[in-house]
């Protein structure tokens, strides 16, 4: 998948090819325009408007307590993205708007939305510092509580449809010659909605949840939602320094949190880990995947690879990076998962 800018009829086609279209403006003043367009109509409730019923632009405006003018303007780009169809002066969602936008939708990218126009918009502005010093803003270490909460129910958000594969497809069975497994450990697991999808699929499963004490004041009504009781649980803790025990678990899962640390601090994180599993358990790190160095790059490793230098000073790594930390700590590579939902994605598998 990519997101590129495409010819709409064989004029357009002629000009792309002849280097005619400034393509460097098309992404320097039409798409930051875009993205902010897109997180703020979520923020000023215009999508939820517009599915409540709302279909005219003065109707969204009065109801979202909006400029009418200013609001005409958001719906007729929002209407040339694919939000919305427009006939006879009235607005109406599109299959992917309902499916993806609206507040109460169980796989709405809502709360993602909502954290990037609040918290993250203003981290952009440090990009240019970020390329000078190579030092990220290291959020972890200073988010308030309101802000802990946006970022929870965002990472609810971003992996709701890829814990469902993740579910049906992490090769936990490989390693499972002995039986079913009983124990997971997961990471920086946040809400839970990996360990869940697991230990539905696995009815003799229980996960711990380890994340950031912070992190777990904001997630733990989020883990409540998903009704897995004593099954899954938070403990709160450190990955960076906590002791994770000695072949205790048949799974563990680090998911999204390899991005935030050095090499240093995975290929740490990874002889703990092997030291945690049972023989024959695996590890997983689930992650963006930076290509290897000369493959082409693709959209979704390479931005969201500069966005975790800027966030974390650390960055996306490739398979063979990831699959080294797991050698060197003993472990034997497995065969990676990758996502057929999410491009850019994948599970690296190590198995003790
Ligand atoms: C990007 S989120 C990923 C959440 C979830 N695993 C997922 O894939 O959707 C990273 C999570 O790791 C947690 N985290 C960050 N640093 C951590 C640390 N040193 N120890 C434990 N958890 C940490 C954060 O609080 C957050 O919940």
């Amino acid at each position: 998948m990519q997101l590129t800018i495409s010819a709409d009829n064989p004029l357009e086609w002629v000009a792309l090819q002849a280097n005619l279209v400034p393509v460097p403006l098309l992404h320097a003043q039409i798409m930051p325009v875009i993205s902010k367009a897109v997180l703020e109509a979520a923020d000023k409730g215009v999508f939820d408007a517009v599915a409540e019923g709302h279909s005219t632009a003065a109707a969204v405006a009065q109801t979202c307590q909006l400029n009418p003018k200013a609001t005409r303007e958001l719906l007729g780009l929002l209407t040339a993205l694919g939000y919305f169809a427009y006939k006879n002066e009235t607005f109406a969602l599109t299959r992917m708007a309902r499916k993806w936008t609206l507040k109460h939708e169980p796989e709405s990218v809502y709360g993602m939305m909502l954290f990037n126009n609040r918290v993250v918009w203003p981290w952009l502005e440090k990009l240019g510092n970020y390329l000078q010093t190579g030092e990220g803003i290291h959020y972890h270490d200073h988010l308030n509580a309101e802000q802990w909460n946006y970022y929870q129910q965002a990472m609810v958000a971003a992996s709701g449809s890829e814990a469902k594969e993740f579910g049906r497809r992490a090769p936990v069975s490989r390693a499972m010659k002995n039986g079913q497994p009983t124990q997971m450990l997961d990471i920086g697991g946040s809400h839970g909605q990996h360990s869940v999808a697991l230990c539905k699929r696995y009815a003799g499963l229980s996960s711990k949840i380890l994340d950031l004490p912070a992190a777990i004041e904001q997630a733990a009504p989020l883990l409540a939602r998903l009704g897995m009781g004593d099954r899954v649980r938070h403990v709160p803790g450190n990955a960076l320094t906590d002791d994770f025990g000695e072949a205790q678990y048949d799974f563990v899962l680090m998911s999204s949190l390899a991005h935030h640390f050095t090499p240093e601090q995975n290929a740490d994180v990874a002889r703990r880990v092997a030291h945690a599993l049972k023989p024959g358990g695996i590890y997983i790190v689930n992650e963006f995947i930076r290509p290897e160095t000369g493959a082409t790059p693709e959209l979704v490793g390479s931005s969201t690879d500069l966005f975790y230098g800027l966030t974390s000073t650390a960055g996306n790594y490739s398979i063979s990076e990831i699959q080294a930390w797991q050698r060197d700590a003993g472990l034997r590579v497995g065969k990676v998962v990758t996502y057929r939902t999410l491009p850019g994605r994948a599970m690296v598998v190590g198995i003790k």
